[in-house]
């Protein structure tokens, strides 16, 4: 042993080991030692067992210390301080007070939304799509991961596929809108953790990108961060492995610091894009709302652009909700919805989160998780922050003394917390639409679905699913097609109304004006029918279908459907989701398509 060890004298178990440790390893277990993680080497053997375990160790802090904005020596110190804060019951919206902000209001089919449509499909080529996919989905409890999920069971496409064919009919179509000779090519990031990537990747190769060039889509892996066991912010230790420190996700907000240091935004600056779109895992409507949304960030000059659908009080999904603070400052953000209760008993609104009894609804929008930020200001604002999002730490304490934790807990953060940090003249704004159009999620598993308060979403696959029918049914209702009235039914527990099975491929219909315009002469469809149309050149013209219609077309081909289509059609048989003789992706829906008669054309 030589130099000076005198930094390690408080830790026996540390100075027995320390020449194992390279130079880099030494600083790494200074910095522990400082912030008071002395009891991580207590039970350390002595320096010539567990070697290669030790060596492990110093790996892992090494990754913790690399991918967190400012090392591990500031996560320990901003967990202390939100610790404290969180054991002095402090509100993290002190001084706030809440009210209903004002934003863009959208009516699907008017003048105004088919305008920004068209808006937002030509801005599309200077677009980048952000998909944060590292959620385990734990609440759904699915074993795969979430993107390789059905959106819809008549087709059978999973939320990847649908992603990736919707940015693609995005992409040509912004391109023929602009009349661009040179077609630009979209780019797709997918953040990915370590729960997801293997298989997010894998699903690609699988299925050749579905379609995109390999080299437009980029992967970024999110890190996870470590536990904490107590309120001193020790570092939690795996109770199998005395050389593994515990670590936990520290969610989707993680996308920015990562975007930030991958350097793509530069490039992407330079080639002269302008919209950073993130998404999220399964919402199967989303991309209905995108050409308008994007429509409202172009012609309004929003920074940023939350996409909002009403909200019903205690529905799982965070708050848009203007805060102004005691020293005037004001700011437009997502209230999550744990938090949203407490701030508004806690302001004067004793009866916490509930519905406006005119409308039925919260006040306060409900944030989606779908927002839209301009490039430029974008980047400049994570130059300032290094992409370091404002966290908040949620542990579990055993009793009222708030001494301990029933279990470890770790800091977290959220994407949509991102304008918490702007200065007030930034331009931050939101766009209202209808559920029906633009949010379906599939987060919750049937028994936690069957349990929602009646009226509220369920965000199952059962609900997920049966959105779809409803938004293709309406819209084509409102281009001028007589759609049947749905019927009510319960699958799984859960009772939807079931559409007409209408499912298109993105490029049939990116906006309403392409439906509008491929759908002539009163056409008719029943209840009981199913109609799926894969193909560019499709029209319904004075179709009546009665039953099941299947339509492929290749991309020069021009296909006109006319006159009564009438067979057996295909059925929704009940299943149960304990019945383990269907694979999981089918019973978590409640049926399953009983494919009896169709008629296809090719
Ligand atoms: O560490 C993480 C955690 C989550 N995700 C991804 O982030 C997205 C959202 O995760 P959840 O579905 O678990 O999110 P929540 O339901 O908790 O809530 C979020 O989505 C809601 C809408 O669906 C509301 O907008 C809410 O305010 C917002 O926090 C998913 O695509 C998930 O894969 C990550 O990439 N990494």
């Amino acid at each position: 042993m030589a130099g000076d060890e005198g930094w390690a004298s408080s830790c026996p178990a540390l100075l027995e080991n320390l020449s194992l440790l390279s130079p880099q390893q030494i600083e790494l277990a200074k910095m522990l030692l400082k912030e008071g993680q002395k009891h991580l080497f207590d039970d350390w053997s002595g320096a010539d067992v567990d070697v290669e375990k030790k060596k492990a160790f110093f790996y892992q802090v090494a990754l913790l210390d690399s991918s967190y904005p400012g090392g591990l020596a500031s996560y320990i110190q901003n967990a202390k301080k939100l610790l404290a804060d969180s054991k002095a019951g402090k509100n993290p919206f002190d001084g706030f007070t809440p009210s209903v902000p004002s934003g863009e209001v959208l009516t699907f089919g008017d003048e105004n939304f088919m305008k920004l449509e068209e808006a937002g499909v030509k801005e599309a080529r200077h677009a980048i799509f952000v998909l944060v996919a590292g959620g385990l989905g734990e609440r759904l409890g699915y074993k795969g991961i979430k993107l390789a999920l059905p959106v819809e069971t008549t087709t059978g496409k999973c939320f990847l596929q649908h992603y990736i064919e919707s940015i693609l009919a995005l992409q040509e179509a912004s391109a023929k809108l602009a009349q661009d000779e040179l077609l630009a090519k979209i780019p797709l990031v997918i953040m990915t953790s370590d729960d997801t990537h293997a298989r997010t990747i894998e699903l690609l190769d699988s299925n050749s990108y579905f379609g995109m060039e390999s080299s437009q889509v980029k992967l970024l892996k999110q890190e996870k961060v470590a536990c904490l066991s107590d309120n001193d912010a020790r570092l939690a230790l795996d109770p199998n492995d005395k050389y593994k420190i515990q670590t936990k996700p520290h969610g989707h907000g993680d996308v920015h610091a990562l975007l930030y240091s991958s350097g793509l935004l530069e490039q992407w600056k330079e080639a002269g894009r302008r919209w950073v779109l993130f998404f999220q895992d399964t919402n199967g409507l989303l991309f209905k709302a995108i050409p308008a949304s994007l429509g409202v960030s172009a012609t309004k000059g929003y920074n940023v652009n939350s996409l909002a659908v009403p909200r019903k009080a205690k529905e799982a999904i965070g708050g848009i909700t203007k805060l102004t603070h005691a020293d005037g400052r004001t700011m437009v953000i997502n209230v999550e919805y744990n938090q949203l209760d407490p701030l508004l008993r806690a302001t004067g609104h004793p009866d916490g989160d509930v519905n406006d009894p005119e409308t039925g609804f919260s006040p306060c929008p409900g944030n989606i998780n779908q927002l839209i930020l301009e490039l430029g200001p974008y980047i400049e604002e994570l130059k300032k922050t290094g992409g370091a999002i404002a966290e908040f730490v949620n542990p579990k304490y055993t009793d009222s003394t708030k001494t301990a934790f029933k279990s470890s807990t770790r800091l977290e953060c959220m994407m949509q917390d991102y304008p918490k940090t702007l200065p007030p003249s930034s331009k931050v704004g939101f766009t209202v639409m209808d559920t029906w159009l633009a949010y379906a999620p599939v987060k919750n598993n049937p028994e936690d679905a069957a349990k929602v308060p009646k009226g509220n979403p369920y965000h199952s696959a059962t609900s997920g699913e049966m959105a779809i029918y409803r938004a293709n049914s309406l819209i084509l209702r409102k281009a001028g097609v007589t759609i049947a009235e749905p019927v009510k039914d319960v699958f799984n527990g859960q009772e939807v109304e079931v559409w007409p099975r209408v499912t298109w491929s993105p490029k049939w219909a990116l906006i309403f004006k392409d439906v509008k315009e491929k759908v002539n002469n009163k056409c008719s469809i029943t209840e009981k029918s199913t109609l799926v149309v894969n193909g560019r050149h499709v029209a319904l013209n004075g179709l009546n279908l009665d039953g099941t219609l299947n339509i492929n077309a290749v991309d020069g081909a021009e296909v006109k459907l006319s006159g009564v289509v009438l067979n057996k059609g295909w059925s929704l048989e009940h299943i149960d989701y304990k019945d383990n003789s269907f694979p999981e992706e089918i019973r978590i829906r409640g049926f399953k398509i009983e494919k009896v008669e169709r008629f296809e054309v090719n």
